[in-house]
């Protein structure tokens, strides 16, 4: 596929006995957005687990394939982890600032990486948050706890908080799920606003939602891509009776 930012080449994944990942390929664009779908329980997430190794903290799990970002094969003996996870931030379903004050939550990722100066401290932070548009809203509070934002509020915080270490790739587990209606649309905005500069996967169990925002879309079913397509198409033209009957609510 054109721009491809990663490519995954025949991934398995076992926890245990169980194989909750079977032989899954995907070329997943730059500067797009990609959306998991599919019933629960299905392996969205730890498909996208993947993609910044966060499987690996997981006891007996064994992860059989590759995965390439620009090209480089994150599982290669090779492979340095902090750096892979500086790329590849991650943004979860449920909002969770750190207990500290807004600043010392976007600045953390970028103290960790050894930056000290103030000024570009101020600068990363003012910069992530206006990323996240969410700046307006916290500009006059920044030293006051982020325990104290509301829920959607917290969400944008998080994101700008994985902006902070100039991320490539921005991975969201259901990033709205526990979210009201304005907050999700105000997230959907964001989204679409994040990937003129950032690759943006999501798993959401929102078909509405992958049909708003999505470029592509892969149809998950236990533990399998059963189709993975531009959005219109998933969504237009189902190639695979099982996605149609998944979209047009036959089961979920
Ligand atoms: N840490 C883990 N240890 C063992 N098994 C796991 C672990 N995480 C997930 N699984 C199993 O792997 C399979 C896929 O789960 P996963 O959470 O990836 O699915 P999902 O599609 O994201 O589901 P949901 O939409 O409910 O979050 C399930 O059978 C689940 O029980």
């Amino acid at each position: 596929m054109e721009n491809t930012k990663i490519s995954v080449q025949d991934l398995n994944l076992h926890y245990g006995t169980n194989h909750a990942l079977k032989h899954v390929n995907m070329e997943i664009r730059e500067n797009a957005i990609t959306a998991f779908i599919g019933p629960s329980g299905c392996g969205k997430s730890t498909f996208l687990k993947c993609l910044n190794r966060m499987n690996d903290l997981v006891e007996n799990v064994k992860i059989e394939g590759k995965v390439l970002i620009d090209g480089e094969d994150i599982y290669s003996p090779k492979a340095d982890t902090t750096l892979l996870r500086k790329k590849v931030g991650m943004v979860f379903q449920q909002a969770n600032p750190f207990p500290m004050s807004i600043y010392d939550n976007i600045a953390y990722g970028p103290r960790i990486h050894g930056i000290k100066d103030k000024a570009t401290l101020d600068q990363i932070v003012e910069e992530s948050l206006r990323g996240a548009a969410i700046f307006d809203e916290v500009k006059d509070r920044l030293k006051k706890s982020a325990l104290g934002l509301s829920g959607g509020q917290q969400q944008r915080l998080c994101i700008a908080r994985a902006l902070a270490v100039q991320p490539d790739v921005l991975l969201m587990d259901e990033p709205t799920s526990a979210l009201d209606p304005i907050s999700t649309l105000k997230i959907e905005e964001l989204m679409v606003e994040l990937k003129k500069k950032y690759t943006v996967v999501v798993v959401t169990h929102n078909m509405q939602q992958a049909a708003r925002v999505s470029d592509d879309t892969a149809f998950f079913l236990v533990g399998e891509v059963i189709e993975f397509n531009h959005t219109d198409d998933i969504f237009a033209r189902p190639q695979d009776k099982r996605t149609e009957d998944y979209i047009t609510g036959r089961f979920g």
